[in-house]
């Protein structure tokens, strides 16, 4: 494996080629993955890769020298975001990350491996519907579940666990589902657990809840086993930054990356967005005095900069909401409402308890105060393979479950969302009203966020999809993430300075139905509490606590304790059709405009069932297929 601060990058514009064949925006999941097949791809076009942070050591979850469980370990740099005030939540401020570093955010999040449930992506490819472009595509060319599921597997490399381990630990899986990639992205099953897994895991079934043998062939409900993204030996963390740039890099002498600059902006001369692939403007970050660079690319353009950075450079270059970007004083290139629009990420509150018959929960995290025990675990992560506490990430195991199967009286949910989905124009209901201020004329982004509305109250009503999600953590704690939120947030440059950190409005629970599904989840998930596995430990509920039982008062409770982010913020430049307020079509290509792509986890057009670095990988490839197939086409077979 190689080390990723070993790898060669550039970082003075002085070292660069003259031109490139395609130019990505951001070192990142998707980004990567797309550079890794272009370079791969065409041996004699060049690809360069342009990155905001540098290459960096990336710790997993986890890692020594950490002495202390904290479930998020030391991280390799990010960027920080803290939202604007959430008026229907107490004013409070989402805070969320994303990576600042060769390999974004794969290179600093929980390494929860897992992939969406098939309901999901089928819901893209429902939202899709209703233009040509989309509508013309054949079955494994569309965005569904079966075009994406080899895509998926193509992804990542699986590895099971020996033997012995998963008799221990009772992990399951479906091979089939995983098998044929050679990616070096590798996905398993740590060696070790938190003594209060299992104990967990009976509680779950105790609540009725069935065990789901395997989680990422699109049937995802249930109790799951969930892999991890890091190596099968070494249990390091396995991330974009190795396996799409230090890992191949040595054979690809097409493959350049700049690190330590931004990205400011795509440049159409004259203004003409059909005049492309546009030059890229830069900044060195070293020196922030100095001058901006134009690049130029030959074939395309490609955005891959995150949820947040995506759409702040598309609206530095003219191309986002007319309004907004006349107030802001840029030229309007393409007027595109969707730019920024649609944001969505998961949020909830947690469950909290304490036992006050402690039982034999061994091991727990404060063994780690043990010197002997800590000693074990240091050398146990050095051992080959490695073995112990630090091969465990946060968490593999979850929870997904469907709205039907936590309560009997969904029925007046799905009524209230339907009614809004159709509510006529001018009616108080009317789907507009939810959206912000600015987005509520747009005629595009109502229809869009109507049919989102209608498509989220059939997956609501399935009894295979899952609404909840609940992972386990150790600490007696559980978070209740809402999957399918109704509400929509924007992200807009920040007026002041287009240059620095974009502004993100989250707009939680701006649809009060989130409360509702907050309501039934809480409701739902205290009842473990009770379970015969956990009264054995005479199981005490913190959170929500005893004198919390209305439903008024549960509505506090979320309010008082949600968290808006479980960093996995997505949906911002949607893959959707234009009249449906989206941004870029099935090739990814930004409508309106020439050789100027996005591929990463802004043209989701919906937020999933899952965290999310799967489906950014998986979207990548599926995108670079897509890319490859095209320019093979345009030059021809002997030009390869
Ligand atoms: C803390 C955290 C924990 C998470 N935990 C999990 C988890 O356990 N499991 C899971 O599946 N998902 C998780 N996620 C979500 C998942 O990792 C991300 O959704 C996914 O990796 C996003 O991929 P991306 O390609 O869209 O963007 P990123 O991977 O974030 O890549 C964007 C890249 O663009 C660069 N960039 C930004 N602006 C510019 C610019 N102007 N010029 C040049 N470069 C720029 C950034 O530095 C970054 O390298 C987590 C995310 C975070 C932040």
């Amino acid at each position: 494996v190689a080390l990723p601060h070993d790898a060669p990058a550039k970082r003075q514009v002085s070292q660069l080629r003259d031109s490139y064949d395609f130019i990505i925006a951001g070192a990142g999941t998707s980004g990567l993955t797309v550079a890794d097949r272009l370079s791969e791809a065409f041996p004699t076009k060049s690809v360069l890769v342009v990155e905001y942070g540098t290459v960096e050591y990336a710790p997993g979850v986890f890692d020594p020298p950490e002495k202390v469980w904290s479930g998020s370990g030391h991280l390799a740099s990010s960027f920080n975001f803290q939202s604007l005030p959430i008026p229907d939540v107490l004013n409070k401020t989402a805070l969320t990350f994303g990576g600042k570093v060769v390999g974004g955010s794969s290179a600093i999040n929980g390494m929860f491996a897992d992939r969406g449930s098939r309901y999901d992506y089928d819901a893209w490819a429902e939202l899709q519907t209703g233009s040509p472009e989309f509508d013309g595509l054949k079955s494994s060319d569309k965005w569904t579940w079966e075009g994406l599921y080899p895509f998926f597997k193509k992804s990542i490399t699986f590895t099971a666990p020996p033997v012995a381990v998963a008799e221990k630990q009772r992990y399951t899986w479906n091979a089939t589902n995983f098998g044929g990639g050679t990616t070096p992205i590798y996905l398993s099953f740590p060696e070790f657990q938190w003594g209060d897994h299992h104990v967990l895991r009976e509680a779950w079934r105790d609540m009725g809840i069935w065990v789901n043998r395997d989680c990422a062939g699109g049937d995802k409900d249930g109790i799951c086993w969930v892999p991890n993204s890091q190596h099968p030996v070494t249990a390091r963390r396995s991330y974009s930054g190795l396996g799409h740039y230090a890992d191949v890099k040595d054979s690809r002498k097409n493959y350049d990356l700049l690190v330590k600059h931004q990205v400011t902006r795509v440049v159409y001369p004259g203004g003409n967005p059909r005049a492309g692939p546009p030059l890229v403007e830069i900044r060195s970050l070293d020196n922030t005095t100095s001058q901006l660079f134009n690049l130029t690319a030959t074939a395309d353009v490609i955005i891959s900069a995150g949820v947040f950075h995506t759409p702040a450079i598309l609206q530095r270059s003219g191309i986002g909401p007319a309004p907004f970007l006349r107030k802001v004083g840029i030229p309007v290139v393409i007027d595109l409402p969707g730019v920024g629009s649609n944001l969505q990420d998961h949020s909830g509150p947690r469950l909290m308890w304490n036992y006050t018959t402690p039982g034999n929960f061994s091991p727990q995290p404060d063994d780690l105060l043990n010197p002997a025990f800590l000693a074990d675990a240091l050398a146990g992560f050095n051992e080959t393979p490695a073995r112990g506490p630090y091969t465990l990430a946060m968490s593999n195991s979850a929870i997904y479950m469907p709205l039907p199967n936590m309560t009997i009286e969904y029925f007046p949910i799905l009524d209230k969302i339907r009614r809004i989905s159709a509510a006529a124009n001018g009616s108080s209901e009317h789907a507009a009203r939810y959206l912000s201020p600015d987005q509520r004329s747009d005629p595009t982004l109502v229809s869009g966020y109507q049919h989102q509305l209608a498509v989220i109250a059939d997956f609501l009503a399935n009894p295979k999809a899952p609404c909840l999600e609940t992972a386990f953590t150790t600490g007696f704690t559980l978070s209740m993430m809402l999957l399918h939120p109704l509400s929509r947030g924007t992200v807009r440059l920040d007026p002041k300075d287009h240059l620095q950190m974009p502004l993100l409005d989250y707009r939680s629970a701006s649809n009060p139905v989130d409360f509702d599904l907050h309501i039934v989840h809480t409701n739902y998930l205290r009842r473990l509490i009770q379970t015969p596995t956990m009264q054995q430990y005479g199981t005490m509920e913190v959170l929500p606590g005893a004198n919390v039982t209305t439903d008024a008062q549960i509505l506090d409770f979320v309010k008082d304790q949600m968290v808006f982010s479980y960093m996995h913020a997505c949906c911002t430049a949607a893959m959707l059709p234009r009249s449906k307020g989206g941004v870029v079509g099935p090739d990814l290509k930004v409508h309106g405009a020439k050789g100027l792509r996005v591929v990463d986890a802004s043209v989701f057009p919906m937020l999933l069932s899952g965290h999310l670095s799967m489906t950014a990988y998986t979207v990548g490839e599926k995108a670079a297929d897509i890319i490859v197939r095209q320019w093979k086409r345009e030059w021809g077979k002997n030009d390869q």
